[in-house]
């Protein structure tokens, strides 16, 4: 579905990604994580074209997108969300849901009808026609989802969509994202909640200072040795370890 080779992209003297290479398979559901920095923000303004690339190329089902403007990768089907929410302030959830369904129902169906379907499925049913800007944080972000969702995507990056949740709100909206896979879209998430990242994504791409140090399962992945110094610091591998087999000794 999505097929990314040695994508980089530097500002200044700063390579903030450098030279990535991912796959991602339609139906997965697949996490990109890494220390604050490390570079997964830019990789998804790269792939959805918010950015342009220094060097790379990114194919999505089949085609060659790169370079391509942000609106025609999410009329060709991918579409990422923000990690600041800003709803289009004085109108309702509803008409901010329907903004994105607008874009591909113009001329099919009614993007109002479609907003409804997208909100019930996120939650927000029975806030349509609050106004936009009331929502608390947790409401803005399934309010981030369900404005993604309503451009009908192939495929959606989630960015950070649990952060600043309660541990209930958590657990609230990982069956949201759950169903949303399980209704024939892939997700590919950036997160910092390693509860999400353990229970919701089958494989895990870790990057550091640009570069993808590792991926697997997130099992694995989470006793990586590279991947706990990217985390935690040089040395802090081999200390955990060293206290594990004291502790077990
Ligand atoms: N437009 C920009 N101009 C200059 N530097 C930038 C720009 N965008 C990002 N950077 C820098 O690139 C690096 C990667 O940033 P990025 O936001 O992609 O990281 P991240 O992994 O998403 O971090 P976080 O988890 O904190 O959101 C950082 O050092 C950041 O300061």
């Amino acid at each position: 579905m999505l097929d990314v080779k040695g994508i980089s992209k530097s500002f200044g003297g700063l390579k903030a990604v450098d030279s990535v290479t991912m796959k991602v398979e339609e139906g997965a559901l697949v996490s990109l994580i890494g220390p604050n920095g490390a570079g997964k923000t830019t990789f998804f303004a790269l792939i959805t074209g918010f950015h342009r690339p220094d060097a790379g190329t990114v194919h999505f089902r089949g085609q060659d997108i790169t370079g391509w403007k942000p609106s025609d990768i999410a009329r060709a089907g991918m579409v990422r969300t923000f990690q600041i929410v800003q709803p289009f302030a004085g109108q309702t959830v509803l008409e901010n849901i329907a903004v994105g369904a607008h874009l591909h129902h113009a001329s099919r169906r009614d993007p109002l009808d479609h907003a409804r379907e997208v909100a019930e499925k996120v939650g927000l049913g029975d806030r349509l026609d609050q106004d936009a800007a009331s929502l608390t944080v947790a409401g803005r972000k399934r309010l981030e989802v369900a404005r993604a969702l309503a451009t009908d995507p192939k495929l959606v990056l989630f960015d950070e969509v649990l952060a600043g949740l309660n541990p209930s709100e958590i657990r609230d909206v990982i069956p949201v994202i759950r169903a949303i896979r399980d209704s024939g879209v892939t997700i590919l998430l950036i997160e910092h909640v390693m509860q999400a990242v353990m229970s919701l994504s089958e494989y895990t791409f870790v990057l550091n200072q640009g570069r993808l140090i590792a991926e697997g399962k997130p099992q694995d992945v989470a006793n990586n040795q590279p991947v706990i110094e990217a985390y935690l610091g040089h040395g802090m591998a081999e200390r955990l370890k060293r206290q594990r087999e004291e502790a077990g000794a």
